[in-house]
């Protein structure tokens, strides 16, 4: 980074500081879920975030996804779990537009036709996924990462790098203080622990407010105190966004779920069963697919 960049993120940095001091600390932000429906964004006024129906992935014969359907609702937490090669990455692949089903539809919201979108057009619609690796820009601060995460979305690029609006400013000091890397503000995102690198990760997507956020395998690699605060950032987040978390860590799956949600088992491209967790480990036909082994 060029000494010019480092003295401009400084002065940000200190620019976001004395406007926290003005404010008094950062305060709550109500859901998004509820605001009026323009035509090209997603409507979820009946409650249905994600909707995949029949979905039929093929490579070269083989069924990655067979006749797969799925709803997710507004502002749940699912966990999604199966053993390996069940499908549960072909899946987020299709939802994000990186894969194209034989057959199906996918829709977001009750409007949206997420097949005949693009990847990046359905991540400007509201569509976060995080992969297992982090991908933070290691030389940059934390704040400078989500300062910069707040730059991929379209309708705030042009202001960027000019002064940040007290609204931006707020949402990074938020999201901060969520991701509990507030003392960490300054430091190098490559200087940060594994667990923190995935929380910054997730701090960079929620920059853009997904209305879903798809977590694939989030604790993989963390400690046991990272994936407990792990659980406790995705629970404070259920309600306003919806989160899709591919997991195998059934310990990380039981606090997720709380005793009561439901959870997905994949299985050879479909869903095997779905029920709270004691449900499926108690499922005759999951236990011998997957749990049991
Ligand atoms: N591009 C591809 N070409 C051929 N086969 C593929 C391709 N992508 C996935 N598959 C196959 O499709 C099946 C489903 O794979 P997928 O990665 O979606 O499973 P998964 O549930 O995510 O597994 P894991 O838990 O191991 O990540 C597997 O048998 C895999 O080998």
């Amino acid at each position: 980074m060029t000494p010019d960049l480092q003295t401009a993120g400084a002065e940000r940095l200190q620019h976001w500081r004395e406007h926290e001091q003005t404010r008094g600390g950062s305060g709550g932000r109500s859901a998004s879920f509820g605001r009026p429906v323009r035509g090209d964004e997603p409507d979820f006024a009946h409650g249905v975030a994600l909707y995949l129906d029949d979905i039929t992935v093929s490579f070269d014969g083989f069924r990655a996804l067979n006749a797969l359907s799925l709803a997710i609702n507004v502002g749940e937490l699912r966990c999604i779990i199966g053993p390996n090669g069940a499908g549960k990455t072909t899946m987020m692949d299709v939802i994000t537009g990186k894969t194209r089903p034989d057959a199906g539809s996918a829709t977001f919201g009750q409007n949206i036709d997420l097949l005949r979108l693009r990847e990046n057009a359905i991540a400007q619609i509201g569509i976060g996924r995080k992969f297992q690796k982090p991908t933070v820009y290691e030389q940059l601060s934390v704040f400078e990462n989500l300062e910069l995460a707040l730059a991929a979305d379209r309708r705030v690029r042009a202001s960027l790098f000019s002064r940040l609006s007290g609204e931006q400013l707020d949402r990074i000091g938020e999201v901060m203080a969520l991701i509990h890397l507030t003392a960490q503000a300054q430091r190098t995102a490559g200087l940060l622990s594994h667990g923190q690198k995935q929380w910054l990760e997730i701090g960079m997507l929620l920059m853009q407010d997904p209305k879903l956020l798809l977590l694939d395998e989030p604790v993989a690699g963390m400690t046991d105190e990272e994936t407990e605060r792990t659980a406790e950032l995705f629970l404070s987040l259920e309600g306003q966004h919806s989160l899709v978390v591919v997991e195998h860590d059934m310990k990380f799956v039981e606090q997720l779920t709380e005793g009561w949600k439901k959870v997905t088992v994949l299985h050879e491209g479909r869903v095997l069963a779905e029920g709270t967790l004691s449900d499926v480990q108690a499922n005759q036909q999951v236990v011998e697919v997957y749990l049991g082994r």
